[in-house]
């Protein structure tokens, strides 16, 4: 794909395109010559910057208690993923006992159902944790949602809660650290309130849990004695049907193939999926044809599996684990102990049957030689050949039994392959050799679960099975946020359930996935080893991931093509894409920990969070610079949620909390001039300044480092109108004329203002403040209502749904139009405030709300959005997009039904420079867009 950066010449719709023009190139010099330092201690920026101008100008000094408007600091929710309430944290026992139990009475993640598949060599677990549902007792949403027509009163407030599904492997052997962490996480209590997502309880009050496998029915007894809980056993051939058919409807990029190294992600058309051949590779191998939803026959199997690979490994070799013996055999070379058909014909190939001389005629055959002790065949060597034998061998199998039914798709899940390279490759080239190309093997991202997942999916009453595709979201980290130092007393206050099972460390560290040669997917997740392996059998190494369950996120009604929808304007596959971005990340982190940090109070605890996060991320950013596709496909909107994703996995609620409070206060302080100004203008000119105003104000972005050194150039409002008065028409695609048209009419031609428009705000402070409200005021005017769409969780400096009503309230107290229509939106409550004019008149019925759009990342994938910005969508007839990662790295392509205006800067960033690439910072509008 071309790359924006280095192709600025994309157009929308045909839309001629327009020169460039530069805005801040002279700032940026000046810059260069002479600039302070912007360095944070605390939460207080020091250094002449732009804040702290505009903050002693336009506050009167006041200090930073009398801030207004209050940030989300009473947010009291985890992000995406599971936060520990360590408050009222007990030691359930012994204080003595070398690792007791710890429970956490205030974990605010609701956990239930827990399913398990206990195997002969692993017990895999599948549970589902959500956060509760707070009452929906706040009137302004209330107002909001009736505006909308949203008839389900059970909706959540915002932000979106949903659930997660974990998922995680422990060795069978060690049955007792998986009993110990059900233990701890309670997953076995389930609950007997109404949520009909919490485990069963049998008659008399035990809880019941699902399982499958050989295990379920070896050690229930174990279980009953150690938990308490019956185990209510599911067929294995079902359990792993019901998974993989879940996992084949409901995610994205669960399918790919792996051929020569390479890895691409097959899309399932749920409509034409069966009949499948499912090859499950456990321990022995199961073939199975599957027709439908519960309808599958156990067609074949071969008990030459994952067992016989391990078994006959260990006596072979002195490896000690699966791993390490599946790593042993990625330095090898099996030429040495496998017969070869060159081997046989003297070095050539034979032609007339379709081998070639590098073919293995027969797997070991060379071991017959007498010439060689046995004890000089190297267990490298013995270790390849055992994988690729056996490999090839269940291929082979596997085609002849999809020849034989007829099928066209071949599955294989199980943990024998483990994400790793090398055996899907020989798996693959099994089918490839014996189809004559016509076959393809398929492997499954979440291959070792299928049993565990069919269990969990066996409990009747959770409606997982009223899942449609894609409302199960993928978390990139999908471990356990803080593995912290074990020491005996202060762990006492401080201690997770985590720590009770990962005790290695003595440091935070973070479980993230480590670049293991010939690993790849969930398989390779790994936590990083001080002993430098990198694959491990431990059991916290087995921890695998987490898929994030939002039942409520929808497809936003005006895309123009849902199903051709991509929302990465990049993806990445280009390495250098890849590898710029990575420099762009790697250099903004030192900043983003300083900000985490300090938003934390700077306190140790939070500096060493800081410091995992660093380390995490990096981890994370090297393992995909290995391998892009290791969790799933990557679009730069992936790589930039999970640089928020990895803070909230380390409890950093809002790095940008402070500043965004400080730029709120700033710019509101210098609103009421911006709004007298724009209201001395003519109409049309007040339009064009306005649509220049969102991309001036956009500017402010904590994002970009060419930003935020402008920052330093005088105060917000200097900066804004520098900025605004830079812009030249026409844009680079440049439709304004026809979009005054509309709103101010022509000629004979009548105005016709718009019926809903959808403003997807961006950055706090000037860029809410004095570039989107001012538009949204200016639409307000023209009778048109007006729908603020705001991040659900906190990316960056982006203003959040829950932040924005207090803004709105603020902003209203200078402008009469905002405060009626926020009236009318409900986002005033009890009509709180006092206006410049002290009127109290309610009469205009055009609405302002604020909606949350369902994400916390900088970027919006449109596949899953809020069901309220789903329903509010509905009747709208214009967009406006604004900001980089919404309408550049984002649904820059977008084509929507309705109007649409797109605004976004773009950074010039040339690259190849040099380490660290060059940036200029240019101006780029891709404004109104008509797709109708
Ligand atoms: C993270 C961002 C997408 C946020 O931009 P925004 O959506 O707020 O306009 C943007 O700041 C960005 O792409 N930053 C990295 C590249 C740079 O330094 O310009
Ligand atoms: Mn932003």
């Amino acid at each position: 794909m071309a790359s924006l950066k280095e192709d600025p010449i994309l157009g929308i719709d045909g839309i001629t395109i327009k020169e460039e023009f530069e805005i801040a190139k002279p700032v940026i010099d000046k810059l260069r010559e002479d600039r302070p330092a912007l360095e944070t201690e605390g939460t207080v920026i020091k250094g002449e910057s732009v804040i702290d101008k505009v903050i002693e100008e336009g506050s009167g000094g006041q200090g930073e208690r009398d801030m207004v408007p209050p940030t989300c600091t009473s947010i009291h929710r985890s992000g995406s993923r599971p936060q520990l309430d360590l408050s009222k944290a007990a030691i359930e026992g012994n204080f003595e006992e070398r690792d007791p139990t710890i429970l956490l009475p205030n974990q605010s993640d609701d956990i239930s159902h827990l399913a398990l598949d206990i195997g002969g060599s692993l017990i895999k677990l599948v549970y589902f944790s959500r956060h509760q549902d707070r009452p929906t007792n706040d009137k302004r949403k209330k107002t909001v949602k009736e505006r909308l027509g949203l008839s389900n009163g059970n909706r959540r407030s915002y932000p979106i809660l949903g659930g997660r599904l974990h998922f995680v492997k422990f060795e069978t052997s060690k049955i007792n650290e998986c009993l110990d962490f059900i233990s701890s996480k309670q997953l076995h209590c389930g609950g007997v309130d109404s949520h009909s997502w919490h485990s069963d309880t049998s008659s008399n009050g035990n809880a019941v849990i699902k399982a499958t496998g050989g295990g379920a029915y070896k050690y229930a007894d174990l279980l009953k004695e150690r938990l308490g809980v019956s185990l209510d056993k599911e067929d294995e051939m079902d359990c792993l049907v019901a998974g993989a058919n879940f996992l084949l409807k409901a995610i994205r990029h669960e399918a790919f193939t792996h051929m020569e190294g390479q890895k691409e992600f097959v899309q399932i058309d749920q409509n034409d999926m069966f009949p499948y051949l499912l090859v499950n590779i456990g321990s022995g191998v199961s073939m199975i044809k599957v027709d439908g939803d519960g309808k599958f026959e156990r067609v074949s199997g071969t008990n030459v599996g994952g067992g016989t690979y391990w078994g006959l490994g260990r006596l072979l070799t002195k490896c000690k684990s699966f791993d390490e013996l599946l790593e042993l055999s990625q330095r090898g070379d099996n030429g040495t102990i496998d017969m070869l058909v060159g081997d046989i014909y003297g070095g050539m190939d034979y032609n007339k049957i379709g081998l070639s001389a590098s073919t293995i005629a027969s797997s070991f055959g060379k071991a017959i030689s007498e010439k060689k002790e046995l004890t000089n065949y190297r267990p490298e060597d013995i270790s390849l050949s055992l994988l690729r034998m056996i490999s090839y061998n269940i291929g082979q199998i596997s085609y002849l039994n999809a020849l034989r039914f007829g099928l066209k798709r071949i599955f294989f899940g199980g943990f024998f392959i483990r994400g790793h390279a090398y055996t899907m490759d020989a798996i693959s080239f099994a089918v490839h050799f014996w189809s004559k190309g016509e076959a393809q093997a398929m492997f499954l991202r979440h291959e070792g679960f299928l049993g565990a997942l069919g269990a969990f999916m066996s409990y009747e009453k959770h409606g997982l099975d009223d899942l449609m595709v894609h409302q199960l979201v993928e978390s990139y980290l999908g471990l356990h946020p803080v593995k912290r130092k074990r020491k005996r007393k202060r762990k006492r206050k401080r201690i997770s359930w985590m720590e009770k099972f990962v005790q290695k460390g003595t440091e935070i560290t973070a479980p993230v996935p480590m670049a293991s040669s010939g690993t790849t997917g969930l398989g390779g997740f790994e936590v990083p080893s001080s002993k430098g392996g990198t694959l491990r059998s431990d059991a916290s190494a087995l921890n695998v991931g987490v898929l994030h369950l939002v039942p409520t996120l929808e497809v936003f009604p005006q895309l123009a093509d849902p199903k051709m929808y991509e929302p990465n304007t990049i993806d990445l596959a280009d390495h250098s894409e890849l590898e710029y971005w990575f420099t762009v990340l790697s250099d903004h982190l030192p900043d983003l920990v300083d900000k985490a940090v300090a938003s934390e109070g700077g306190t140790d605890d939070s500096k060493r969070r800081g410091d995992a996060f660093a380390r995490a991320f990096s981890a994370h950013l090297a393992r995909l610079m290995e391998e892009p596709a290791a969790y799933g496909k990557l679009g730069l909107a992936n790589l930039l949620e999970l640089r928020e994703e990895c803070l909230r996995e380390f409890q950093f609620v809002d790095a940008y909390r402070s500043i965004k409070q400080r730029e709120n206060e700033a710019s509101l302080a210098v609103l009421p001039d911006l709004l007298v100004e724009l209201d001395s203008m003519t109409e049309e000119t007040r339009l064009l300044t306005l649509i220049e105003g969102v991309l001036a104000a956009n500017i402010f972005d904590w994002g970009s480092r060419a930003c935020v050194e402008l920052y330093h150039k005088g105060t917000i409002i200097e900066i804004y109108r520098m900025s605004r008065n830079k812009m030249q028409r026409p844009w680079r695609v440049d439709d304004f004329d026809a979009f005054k048209e509309r709103m101010l009419g022509s000629g004979d031609k009548k105005p016709c203002p718009h019926k809903r428009a959808l403003l997807f705000v961006d950055n706090s402070g000037a860029d809410v403040i004095l570039g989107m409200l001012p538009l949204a005021r200016e639409l307000l005017r023209h009778g048109t209502e007006v729908v603020l769409v705001a991040n659900s969780l906190p990316a960056l400096n982006d203003v959040t749904a829950m932040e924005l009503p207090d803004i709105v309230a603020e902003a209203a107290k200078h402008c009469d139009i905002l405060r009626r229509a926020a009236e009318a939106g409900g986002l005033l409550v009890d009509a709180m405030i006092n206006t410049s004019d002290g009127s109290k008149d309610n009469s205009s019925s055009v609405p302002l709300m604020v909606v949350e759009n369902g994400c916390g990342s900088p970027c919006i994938d449109l596949r899953q959005v809020s069901s309220e910005l789903a329903a509010a969508a509905k009747d709208a007839d214009l967009i406006v997009l604004e900001g980089m990662g919404r309408a550049l790295h984002t649904n820059f392509n977008t084509r929507f039904k309705c109007e649409a205006l797109k605004r976004c800067r773009r950074n010039s960033n040339l690259r190849n420079e040099g380490h660290i690439p060059r940036l200029e910072l240019k101006i780029y509008s891709l404004p109104v867009v008509y797709n109708s």
